[in-house]
This record gives C-alpha cells, structure tokens and sequence, in this order.
C-alpha cells in the first residue's frame, strides 16, 4: 500500500497532512496517536471510505477503492445487537469473498480454513451460538477471524485487542503476524499500547495535533521526537522491554 503527499481536512481543520508512505507484504506498522489524532480516519482511506483532499492512495498497486476482498479489516470494537440472526460460524463464514456477493456456496477448503481460524481464535466452543449473546472480547475474536478468512493482502485493524485478555491478546496478535510473516500481507494496525505487539512492529506512523512522525520504533517513540510532536514535554521511558510514555501534559498521551 502506498501513499504519496495524503492529506485529510474536515473544514478548516487539516486532520494529518502531507503523508507519504509505502508499506511492503510483509511489513508491520503500528499507528499511534492520541484520540481524535485521525488514526481510524487513516484506516478509512485506505478501505475506500473516505477522500483524501490531495495526495493518492494505493492499495496492492490500484487506487484505492471500497470493497476489494483483498483487504481484510479488523474494525473498532462494538457490541451487535443481540438479535442478530448469525451464528458465531456464520460472522466468520461472511469473511469468504463468494459471502460479500451473497453467495451461500463455501469450498471445502474454505470451510477447513474456517474451523482453523475458529480454532486459532478459541472459538471452537461457541461457533454454534448466536453472535448476539456473545461477550465483547468473543465478538472481537470472531471479528478478527472474518478477516483472516480471505487471507487478505492488506490487513487493516482498528484496536484489535481491545476488551481481550491477556491469553487471546497473545493469540490474536500471533494470528496477525502469521499474515504478514507467512502469507505475506501488509499489516496497518491501530493501537493505543504498543507494548503487545511490539516486537513485531517494522514501522511506527505517530499522529498527534495535526502532525505526524514515521520511522522505526526506535526512530519515533524517543522524548525529543515525540514531545516536538506533541509540542510540550513528552518522557518515554524503557522499562523491561517495554515502552512507558508520559506527558507532562496528559491529556491526549497514551498511557501504559
Ligand atoms: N466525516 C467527518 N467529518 C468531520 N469530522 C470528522 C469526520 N470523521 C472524523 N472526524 C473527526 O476527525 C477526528 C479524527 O477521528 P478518528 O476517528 O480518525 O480519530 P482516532 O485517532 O481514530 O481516535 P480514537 O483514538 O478516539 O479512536 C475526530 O475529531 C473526528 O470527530
């Protein structure tokens, strides 16, 4: 996926400017940024659903456009309605390109790489229940499951661990990876903790106040880098591995 001098604005408010990127198969980038930085936005041009106000975007090198089943989305966290008349099987059956056109027919190859995927997200126990009596953190294993199903070349996710435990974190994001190291898709993946994946992480793209940084982990997440972005003091520390930020100025700086 590539991007060339994108840029956003919402009124007279520019959202992110300016961005120039090319992400390999393969590749891992983290998207980072306070609330309201634009990240979902970020997501949203690249699913086709929203229009940058200069600049292009590529996707598996076309334009960009909505509905390619070679991009798989992870969206934000919601609960469906409790009526909603699928089983768990079914939301993840729904991730298959023939299901997007309405048509019931599934190879048998399909339906062993649905019971794989069922398997890897720990579903197995409840694949036969309606999604709407399901708890958050069920749904969103579901979730991310139907966008592996068309073993997408560009796999966007919007806060995939959110409401998962530490155990499914791991499996989700192992899942993840397996993607872009073993089936070779390009990985966007928004997150306000970058701890959890960050040993799989290529690139970081930071939004925040308008602004963006790119590079390495090690490139971005630095006091200097991020507290010029931010444009007041920001201390990132090491810690076991782990990366702790802290503004002087909390509000807006992700916690960990
Ligand atoms: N269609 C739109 N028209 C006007 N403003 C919009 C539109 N879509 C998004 N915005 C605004 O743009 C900003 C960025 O939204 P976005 O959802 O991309 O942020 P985010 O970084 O994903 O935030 P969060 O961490 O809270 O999920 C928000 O202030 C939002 O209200």
């Amino acid at each position: 996926m590539r991007l060339d001098s994108a840029t956003v604005r919402f009124g007279a408010r520019t959202l992110w400017s300016d961005v120039n990127l090319s992400l390999d198969r393969g590749e891992f980038l983290a998207v980072l940024g306070p609330n309201g930085a634009g990240k979902s936005t970020f997501l949203k041009v690249l699913l086709g659903l929203q229009r940058l106000n200069s600049g292009t975007a590529q996707v598996l090198g076309k334009p960009v456009r909505r509905g390619s089943h070679q991009v798989g989305y992870i969206p934000q966290h919601h609960q469906l309605e409790l009526e909603t008349p699928l089983r768990a099987k079914d939301l993840v059956a729904m991730g298959l390109e023939g299901h997007k056109y309405g048509i019931p027919w599934v190879s048998r190859r399909s339906r062993a790489r649905i019971d794989e995927l069922i398997d890897q997200v720990g579903a197995a126990e409840y694949a036969q229940r309606p999604v709407g009596l399901l708890s958050g953190g069920e749904q969103q294993r579901l979730r991310a499951a139907q966008a592996l199903a068309g073993n997408p070349g560009l796999l966007l996710c919007d806060e995939p661990l959110h409401s998962l435990d530490l155990n499914h974190q791991r499996a989700i994001t192992e899942l993840i990876r397996s993607q872009a190291v073993d089936r070779g898709a390009a990985v966007v993946f928004v997150t306000h903790e970058i701890n959890p994946v960050i040993k799989h992480v290529d690139r970081v793209l930071y939004f925040a106040r308008g602004d963006h940084r790119m590079g390495t982990v090690q490139d971005v997440m630095r006091s200097e880098v991020l507290s010029e972005l931010y444009q007041s003091p920001v201390e990132v520390i090491e810690h076991k591995g782990r990366l702790v930020v802290m503004g002087e100025h909390s509000e807006g700086v992700h916690h960990d």
